[in-house]
């Protein structure tokens, strides 16, 4: 298993080749069209209005990197894109290359080494943690579906602990809101309050109509660090939040948030959680180079760091638990 092997260098070097192949056969809807059934590469290039000899080069690629099979030259889904790649699925989560595969993020690419050197992004104002950074309202639009395993699994917690009564529950750094929105799904009680830059509020907002819950939905625009949270939460979510910032503006915002909380309260604090070798598991670990590349001091901070962070604000029982068919880890704290 040790013997060198120069593979994994041509693998790694081209490895571009897999997120281009993979963007392109959702854009041309191939897994939809193969939703229905098998077809070959002529009846694909038809039904997706590609040539021939395109659709055959790719559909072989995507059946060598496990997105299709192929038995007499007719490919069919296998189950996770026959789940998750199909539009007609309820599982569709093609949108997300809008943001994971956007050609902002592709680009920053060119130059690790640059980051490397410099020891963070090299977009200007602190990329992704600028005020500006236009790819917020992209994230709302098109990364939902890629949350709903955890946004559910959160939202059967709080319901299991606390079904019946009336929360108040912050959702810091909402995005497309789901997790918020999930919560107030299962628990008809549940008043949510949604915070975010305006623009990106705007998508929470409609996600709320389109579930419901628009009643109990609130919105708090505005920056996270200054913008004033009220008080009185049963919980305040942070989902995909901290890890943008260094660990002195985590400390102050946890701080802000203890504060914000009942006495009793939870922060429930979603992310890409590394353990202590900070090589396991993969996509946690790998997820420290996305922060590299888009901010000044992001990080994937494993759960010895979140728990100091967490001790320091006020916080003297934190739980980590795994998130079931999700990379993310939930910690979840309180005083009680
Ligand atoms: N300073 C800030 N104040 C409020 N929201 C911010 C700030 N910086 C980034 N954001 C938002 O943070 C979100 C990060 S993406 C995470 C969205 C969602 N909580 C989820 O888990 O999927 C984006 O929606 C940004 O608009």
């Amino acid at each position: 298993m040790n013997e060198p092997n120069p593979v994994i260098i041509f693998e790694t070097l081209n490895a571009f080749q897999r997120t281009g192949a993979l963007k392109a056969a959702i854009e041309l809807k191939v897994f939809t069209a193969l939703g229905a059934g098998p077809l070959d590469a002529n009846s694909l290039a038809t039904a997706c209005g590609t040539s021939v000899r395109g659709m055959r080069i790719l559909c072989d690629y995507l059946t060598v990197i496990g997105f299709l099979e192929k038995a007499h030259a007719a490919y069919s889904l296998t189950p996770t894109a026959a789940v998750f790649l199909d539009q007609n699925s309820p599982h569709y989560m093609g949108s997300v290359a809008g943001f994971v595969a956007a050609d902002e993020i592709m680009d920053t690419y060119r130059d690790v080494t640059g980051a490397v050197r410099h020891g963070g992004t090299l977009l200007p104002g602190g990329g992704s943690t600028h005020v500006d950074f236009s790819l917020w309202v992209e994230f709302a639009k098109t990364m939902a579906p890629m949350m709903k395993p955890a946004a559910d699994f959160i939202a059967n917690l709080v319901a299991e602990k606390h079904a019946g009564s009336r929360l108040r529950v912050l959702d810091v750094a909402a995005g497309h809101g789901m997790f918020g929105i999930t919560i107030a799904e299962q628990m008809p009680d549940a008043e949510i309050v949604a915070q975010d830059y305006q623009r990106v509020l705007a998508v929470a907002e409609q996600n709320a109509d389109i579930a419901g819950v628009q009643d109990r939905y609130t919105l708090l625009p505005g920056d996270a660090m200054s913008v004033d949270f009220g008080s009185d939460y049963d919980f305040i979510l942070l989902t995909n939040f901290l890890h943008h910032f260094g660990v002195d503006t985590c400390n102050t915002l946890l701080k802000k948030v203890r504060f914000a909380l009942k006495p009793q309260g939870a922060v429930i604090l979603l992310d890409f959680i590394p353990n202590e070798d900070r090589v396991s598991p993969p996509t946690a670990a790998t997820f420290a180079l996305t922060m590299l590349m888009s901010t000044d001091q992001g990080d994937a901070y494993t759960f010895a760091e979140y728990k100091q962070m967490l001790t320091a604000a006020g916080f003297s029982n934190n739980q980590m638990v795994d998130v079931p068919n999700s990379p993310s880890r939930l910690v979840i704290s309180s005083n009680a």
